[in-house]
């Protein structure tokens, strides 16, 4: 326990500089120690993360409830709002590359896939 206490504080500490390029397996096995250190992994089943994420999506939503149109860039937004923003964003992204992780699904792999299938479906424009 000491250890993952020593871990998780030097994540911390590489969490206030910029994270460039991290892959979606990466934060999968972050989210898996995450579970394991506080023996969570009991709650992580595919239902309870579906749900969790349905709530985070409902977070990210209020965000941008009442606000009417918003333009491209936030170029409006106090910076706190944007912090917010990334942080809901984040939780829908973990919960969700969590669920896929559980339930055996390489989410890098598979949306690669379905990139080259819509292509496929939709045709570049001609000319
Ligand atoms: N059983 C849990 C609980 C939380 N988390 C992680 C994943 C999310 O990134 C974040 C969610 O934490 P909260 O439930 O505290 O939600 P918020 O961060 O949105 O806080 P609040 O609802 O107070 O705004 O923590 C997790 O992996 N497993």
């Amino acid at each position: 326990a000491r250890n993952l206490i020593m871990e998780e504080t030097e994540e911390i500490s590489i969490a206030e500089e910029k994270v460039v390029d991290i892959s979606l397996k990466d934060l999968a096995k972050k989210l898996e120690e995450f579970a394991k250190a506080r023996d969570w992994e009991k709650y992580h089943i595919p239902r309870n993360l579906l749900l969790a994420m349905v709530g985070e999506v409902g977070e990210l939503s209020e965000i941008f409830q009442w606000k009417g149109e918003v333009d491209k860039g936030l170029p409006n937004w106090e910076e706190s709002d944007k912090e917010h923003l990334a942080e809901e964003l984040s939780d829908v992204l973990l919960y969700l590359i969590r669920l896929s992780d559980i339930c055996g699904i390489d989410l890098g792999d598979a949306a690669t896939k379905k990139i080259v299938k819509n292509t496929i479906k939709y045709p570049p424009k001609a000319g």
